[in-house]
């Protein structure tokens, strides 16, 4: 009797840490007695019921490894599967239903992530090296590591003919080599950024970004007589490839950021470079900037909202212009986020002082990294409320509601289209194309 008291007292023991999820304690009474896995007690529940039922996925993931029986019912009928589907625990559900894949337990908006031009991650950016200083000089020595080398932040880039067979883009990136740049590396004003390493390639090549304020043309060994620094930024950047696009998105961002925050933003001292480029220290004893975390010291992000107005009719875009943009040229109406600002009521602002229109509901639709210097367009779509316009002459010249039709000939480029639109690289473009579709298929 006393035997059985025990064995009975462990059962409990083992269902109660299961209930609440104690993995060490279930696994560890697991080694100790694997029969346990699919023992049941009270209206006949098993570890993995009761798992399963308070969500806890990494214990059904474990109980699953160990080989408990999923398909066991309970007094009410039920399995695993059953009672977490129940329970709304989506993860735990897809887990029991036999094939061991998680699905998507986000709830659909009808929004798929877009890849933006800027927004490709070509590189592993490994930011567990960053702080491993011998790593980074091994990388920085090894014959096989890419740098790329920026003027005033223009990028080296070469249209020379044996780049241009495989690639629809005119121009590529110059990726030096150790020895191009050798002269350079060994200078002490010059920062060495370490962008990541290539998340293709077998044996981790590392890339590297350096910015010189004078033009080094002549003190470095660039053997490609196509090579030149790409004057720009605008348009010229975005006539790179997709992939090189994401490379300088990261690396032109946290060059400008060297470039302008030179010294400590808070007591104007010197500063060291750390962390493969990603961090400045103040070298100041005492610096308030030293105690804490502080943002000051990282490269720096600016939150931008740019965003498509629908007119209440559904049928109508509100876009404007700048005066700076080429003539003809309307885009989504965009600003900067202030500190305090939800995305929401930044759209709402900034729509209001820029055209006078009022917006109601907002949604978030894509974002796009901006490397000119730093920003993040923060992509959405909203519907206006009222539809008069007055427009801020300091920031915008003109804005206007456009027609569906009128937006479609300006994507196709039409001989019909009354206004040009930003190229297709802007996540500009792509608001409007989104909407576009969006209409098309009600
Ligand atoms: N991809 C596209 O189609 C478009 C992109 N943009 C980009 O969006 C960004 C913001 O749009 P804007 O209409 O210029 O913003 P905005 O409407 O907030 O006005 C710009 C003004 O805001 C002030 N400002 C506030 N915070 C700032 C910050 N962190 N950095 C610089 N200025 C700040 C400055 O006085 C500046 O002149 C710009 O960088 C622009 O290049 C703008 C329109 C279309
Ligand atoms: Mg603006
Ligand atoms: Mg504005
Ligand atoms: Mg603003
Ligand atoms: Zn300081």
């Amino acid at each position: 009797l006393s035997k059985s008291n025990t064995r009975h007292e462990m059962v409990e023991g083992f269902l109660d840490h299961a209930s609440r999820g104690d993995l060490v304690r279930v696994s560890d009474m697991i080694c100790y007695s694997s029969k346990l896995l699919n023992e049941s007690g009270k209206q006949g529940w098993t570890a993995l019921m009761l798992a399963a039922r308070n969500g806890h996925f990494d214990l059904v993931k474990a109980l699953l490894s160990k080989g408990c029986n999923k398909d066991l019912k309970n007094k009410s009928g039920q399995t695993a599967h059953d009672i977490a589907k129940f329970w709304g625990h989506k993860h735990i559900a897809d887990l029991l239903v036999g094939d061991g894949k998680i699905r998507d337990i986000l709830p659909s908006t009808g929004v798929t992530e877009h890849e933006n031009y800027f927004s490709r991650e070509y590189l592993s950016r490994m930011s567990d090296k960053r702080t491993d200083s011998g790593w980074l000089s091994a990388k920085q020595s090894s014959p096989e590591t890419v740098f790329l080398l920026f003027h005033n932040l223009d990028p080296l880039v070469t249209s020379g003919p044996e780049h241009m067979n495989n690639s629809q883009a005119k121009l590529k990136l110059c990726r030096l080599k150790r020895d191009s740049v050798g002269v350079l590396l060994k200078k002490s004003d010059i920062v060495v950024v370490f962008l990541g390493v290539e998340k293709q390639e077998y044996g981790l090549i590392a890339w590297f970004a350096l910015n010189v304020e004078e033009n080094p043309s002549e003190i470095l060994k660039i053997e490609d007589s196509h090579s030149f620094f790409l004057q720009g930024p605008m348009p010229t950047l975005l006539m790179l490839n997709e992939d090189e696009g994401g490379i300088i998105a990261q690396a032109r961002s946290v060059l400008a950021w060297h470039s302008r925050y030179s010294f400590c933003p808070t007591c104007g001292g010197k500063t060291k470079v750390a962390e493969g480029g990603y961090k400045r220290t103040c070298l100041t004893e005492g610096c308030k900037s030293l105690l804490g975390i502080h943002s000051t010291c990282y490269p720096r992000v600016d939150p931008v909202v740019i965003m498509l107005v629908i007119h209440p009719d559904g049928n109508q875009c509100l876009l404007g212009r700048k005066k700076t943009f080429p003539p003809g040229m309307f885009s989504c109406l965009a600003g900067f986020i202030e500190p305090g600002e939800t995305i929401e009521n930044a759209v709402r602002r900034e729509v209001m002082e820029e055209s006078g229109v009022t917006v109601g509901p907002v949604r978030y639709v894509s974002c796009q990294p901006w490397p000119m210097p730093s920003s993040l367009m923060i992509g959405c779509i909203s519907v206006a409320v009222s539809t008069d316009i007055k427009v801020d002459k300091d920031e915008i010249e003109e804005a206007r509601w456009f027609t569906r039709q009128q937006v479609i000939d300006a994507i196709v480029k039409s001989s019909k289209a009354v206004l040009t639109m930003p190229p297709r690289q802007a996540i500009a473009h792509y608001l409007v194309k989104h909407w576009t579709c969006l209409n098309s298929n009600l």
